[in-house]
């Protein structure tokens, strides 16, 4: 259950208020996330008309100094026609106000859902949507780095310590021993940068149908290599969820749909393997840590690291290297 923070329908109104967005007629707490806490809230005008909106109060993980690059980038990326919510600004103007010492903003209720068995006209979809915002993003002046870049991995795989990862699987102290140095070593520092997702998972994006209708979750957001956030989603839609299974045409439409906005050079094509390996590293490390450090009686149930090892040996197979090559 993701609201951590307990507040009363009188605290709700009130930070309802400081809005243009008429008065408070429902508000509940959202189970899914486990970053934030997050309202559904109904708002209702002078005339009767009603609007919905997502209230997210920022917990521990998100720095609220990097709040005016996450917030600022929705709104210009919503300027740009892409499907992300807009941010509500305040009756002063701001993007995000302070309550009781944690940030909070309002964001624009889109409608969809999350799905769990994509298709390949949704994987389509996607690719066209990242690669939407990799072209829109392309003034947007902000500039925030990659918190979670392989200094990062390193630091957390390190924490985790060896018999901790074996405790996991015999096999992951190995895996990552090799694949950690040979990522750093092979980062292709030069190829195009642009603002990423960079956390692009099926539950990050609401569609209907075969349109995508929100991507959502903009906080790993960062100025890294373009062709890293589509290794990212890659790895997020193109397997069956524990990793064991790589899905062939879910992996096609993806790609063409992301190089029909934005096409793909034959450089970033030619780095994409070894993104995949980086994107499977970077979330076999959170994921390990977090299993590794969950208390037992938390309300979270930790994602298995394991469904990203099995994803980082399948990249790391000299013949599937050629599955980012144009077909
Ligand atoms: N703009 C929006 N419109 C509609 N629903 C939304 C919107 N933003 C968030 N949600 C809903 O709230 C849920 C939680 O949002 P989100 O994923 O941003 O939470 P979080 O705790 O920050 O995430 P995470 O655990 O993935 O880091 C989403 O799964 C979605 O159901
Ligand atoms: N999307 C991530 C969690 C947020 O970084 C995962 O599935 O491990």
């Amino acid at each position: 259950m993701a609201v951590y923070t307990r507040l009363g329908a009188e605290e709700l109104a009130r930070i309802i208020e400081a809005f243009d967005v008429g008065t408070l007629v429902s508000a509940k707490g959202i189970a899914e996330g486990v970053s934030n806490s997050n309202w559904l809230i109904e708002t209702q005008r002078a005339g009767g008309s009603t609007q919905r909106f997502i209230l997210t109060m920022y917990e521990t993980r998100v720095d609220v100094a990097d709040l005016p690059f996450f917030l600022n980038l929705l709104d210009h990326l919503a300027a740009r026609e892409c499907p992300v919510p807009r941010t509500i600004h305040d009756r002063e103007g701001a993007s995000y106000r302070l309550y009781d010492g944690k940030a909070l903003a309002l964001i624009e209720f889109l409608p969809g859902v999350s799905v769990s068995e994509p298709t390949p006209a949704q994987a389509h979809a996607v690719g066209q949507a990242l690669a939407q915002v990799h072209h829109a993003a392309r003034d947007f002046s902000g500039d925030r780095a990659n918190g979670m870049g392989h200094a990062a991995w390193s630091e957390l795989l390190t924490a985790c310590g060896p018999d901790a990862l074996a405790a996991i699987d015999p096999g992951l102290g190995e895996l990552v021993g090799r694949e950690l140095p040979l990522v750093s070593a092979n980062w292709p520092a030069h190829l195009p940068h642009s603002v990423i997702h960079a956390d692009l998972f099926p539950d990050n994006v609401l569609m209907l149908d075969d349109r995508v209708t929100g991507l959502i979750d903009f906080y790993f957001a960062c100025v890294d290599i373009t062709a890293y956030d589509v290794a990212v989603t890659h790895a997020a839609w193109c397997f069956s969820p524990d990793g064991s299974q790589f899905l062939p045409e879910l992996s096609a439409a993806l790609l063409s749909g992301y190089s029909a906005v934005c096409p793909l050079s034959a450089e970033e094509r030619e780095a994409l393997p070894l993104l995949a390996r980086a994107a499977s590293l970077r979330f076999l490390a959170t994921r390990a840590y977090d299993w590794i450090n969950t208390p037992t009686d938390a309300l979270v149930t930790p994602k298995d690291p394991m469904a990203f090892a099995r994803r980082l040996a399948f990249y790391g197979q000299p013949c599937n290297a050629k599955l980012f090559q144009e077909t």
